[in-house]
């Protein structure tokens, strides 16, 4: 394998019951990478995400990280890996009777035994860089879609993350709140951080993007830079997805 992968899939394979969701994907995710993940309605983006920090266990192959193989894993091993992938869902889970700044305290102090004040500075200081430096006292309720997405974010990397795994992290949000959230997004890639991004959002993934897999099936068919992919499509499947997509 490359020496500097960051996670490496390996003929991974998933199934419930007879439903074979994943079929034989292989993948390498190397540090500073941006993937997006793209595809049709259910062809098993989500459970791919998830099987990468087996918060879905695989029914089949090897997700390797930092060149261990996580089947290998004890339960601490297993932990300690899922705090280094920060994942943001769809539906931001925030935890609602906490503040924003409590919300993102949490972890800090609970996993890295970090003081409250030490927490508390870092977790401000993170806010501001989503652009939240003002809501830090306020309930997650009280703010807009983007906003709470905004702040989930900025709760995955109060963790450090060597990774964060984006779950089509604007599919619940209003139109008008998308933008805010990729462009939050879009720095943390300028910035060098290794992320993982399911997304309807191609415009997100033709800009920035270092590579787009596509998925049908069960399969990852096709992968390629993003203008490859986008403007020249070698799977039939690949080419149909994005003219729907695209062509009109
Ligand atoms: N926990 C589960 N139990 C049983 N089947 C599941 C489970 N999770 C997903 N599936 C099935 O796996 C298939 C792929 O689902 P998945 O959510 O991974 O697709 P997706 O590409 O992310 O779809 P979408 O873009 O609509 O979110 C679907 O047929 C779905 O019904």
């Amino acid at each position: 394998m490359p020496s500097n992968a960051l996670i490496e899939v390996n003929k991974l394979e998933k199934k419930y019951g007879d439903n074979e969701v994943l079929k034989e994907i292989d993948g390498v995710v190397e540090p500073g990478q941006v993937i997006c993940v793209i595809g049709p309605s259910g062809s098993g983006k989500s459970t791919f995400l998830r099987c990468l920090n087996l918060l879905e266990q695989p029914t089949a192959g090897h997700v390797m990280f930092e060149g261990k193989d996580t089947q290998s894993f004890t339960e601490d091993e297993l932990t300690t890996m899922r705090e280094r992938m920060g994942m943001v869902f769809q539906n931001f889970n925030l935890f609602p009777n906490m503040t924003v700044l409590e919300n993102l305290k949490l972890a800090p102090i609970r996993v890295k035994h970090m003081s409250d004040a030490e927490a508390g500075e870092k977790a401000l200081n993170l806010l501001k860089r989503v652009g939240l430096g003002e809501k830090a006292d306020v309930y997650p309720a009280s703010l807009s879609g983007g906003q709470q997405q905004r702040v989930a974010i900025a709760r995955a990397l109060a963790m450090d993350p060597e990774v964060l795994l984006f779950d089509e992290p604007t599919s619940a949000l209003d139109p008008e709140m998308v933008g805010e959230v990729l462009a939050v997004m879009k720095e943390l890639a300028e910035e060098g951080m290794t992320m993982v991004v399911v997304t309807h959002e191609m415009g997100f993934a033709r800009e920035v993007a270092d590579q787009v897999w596509f998925m049908a099936d069960g399969y990852i068919l096709e992968k390629n830079e993003p203008n490859e992919l986008f403007n020249h499509p070698q799977n039939e499947r690949t080419q149909d997805f994005i003219s729907k997509i695209i062509g009109n």
